[in-house]
């Protein structure tokens, strides 16, 4: 067997109601060190469809969730009465019971455009206590993660390692609407950095991805390449 060009920790799971219960209990514990070292947390998340039921499972934990900040990861530029919006679905399955107390940090401030929105955006997420206690990221089927996309304008600047822009807007094909993201330094940065992905397909993705090869054709590679140590992936089929 080869060595990938680009390392990660698979953690495989039966089903996706094991998973979510594992992811849950990683974010809980990261969001409870952080908080009983510095008095506050923040977490990131990412939206799509498969971190319905991580959310519901968080949403239970026993934390002081009144000291934890909950932003996103990046949003589609749509206001949350859409059914696209991700701070809509964190709203409905998150920030419920235990976890209504947290203070949610959305991206989407209402501007026409993500371009246009981006100063007020810095501006919320720069009071967000740093690093991230915990970030959890999504993957698409095109090996998209966050809003980095490829054939996105957007894309070399938003994955620079050494860029210093925390938000970026981002326009691609595959998009659907405009977005919003944050950059590749600060989820990076995370103290508990983690991919949630589930299916044949995602995992066969990330396979192909860790093996070497641009970043523009599959985004992850940014994420694989440049966290500081081996990225830990939780999956199940
Ligand atoms: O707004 C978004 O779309 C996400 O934050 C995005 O990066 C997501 O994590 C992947 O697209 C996976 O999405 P699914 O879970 O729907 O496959």
């Amino acid at each position: 067997m080869t060595t990938p060009a680009f390392p990660f920790a698979l953690a495989a799971y039966d089903d996706p109601a094991a998973l979510a219960r594992a992811l849950a209990a990683h974010v809980a514990e990261a969001l409870r060190a952080r908080v009983a070292r510095d008095g506050s947390a923040s977490l990131a998340i990412s939206g799509g469809r498969t971190p319905t039921r991580f959310f519901e499972t968080l949403s239970g934990a026993p934390l002081d969730w009144s000291r934890i900040n909950v932003t996103l990861v990046d949003e589609r530029w749509v206001p949350e009465t859409s059914d696209r919006s991700n701070a809509a679905l964190v709203r409905r399955h998150l920030l419920k019971g235990p976890a209504a107390a947290a203070r949610f940090v959305p991206l989407f401030t209402g501007a026409p455009t993500p371009e246009d929105g981006l100063a007020d955006a810095e501006a919320a997420v720069a009071a967000l206590p740093a690093p991230f206690a915990a970030v959890v990221l999504g993957m698409g089927d095109d090996g998209h993660t966050a809003s980095f996309f490829p054939g996105a304008q957007a894309l070399s600047a938003a994955i620079d390692p050494a860029g210093t822009a925390r938000l970026m807007a981002v326009r691609a094909e595959g998009a659907g609407e405009p977005r919003i993201t944050f950059t590749l330094p600060p989820l990076v940065a995370a103290d508990l950095l983690l991919l949630h992905i589930e299916g044949a397909t995602k995992r066969a993705v990330l396979e192909r991805a860790a093996a070497g090869g641009d970043a523009a054709e599959l985004p992850i590679r940014a994420v694989l390449g440049n966290a500081p140590r081996p990225l830990d992936v939780l999956w199940c089929p």
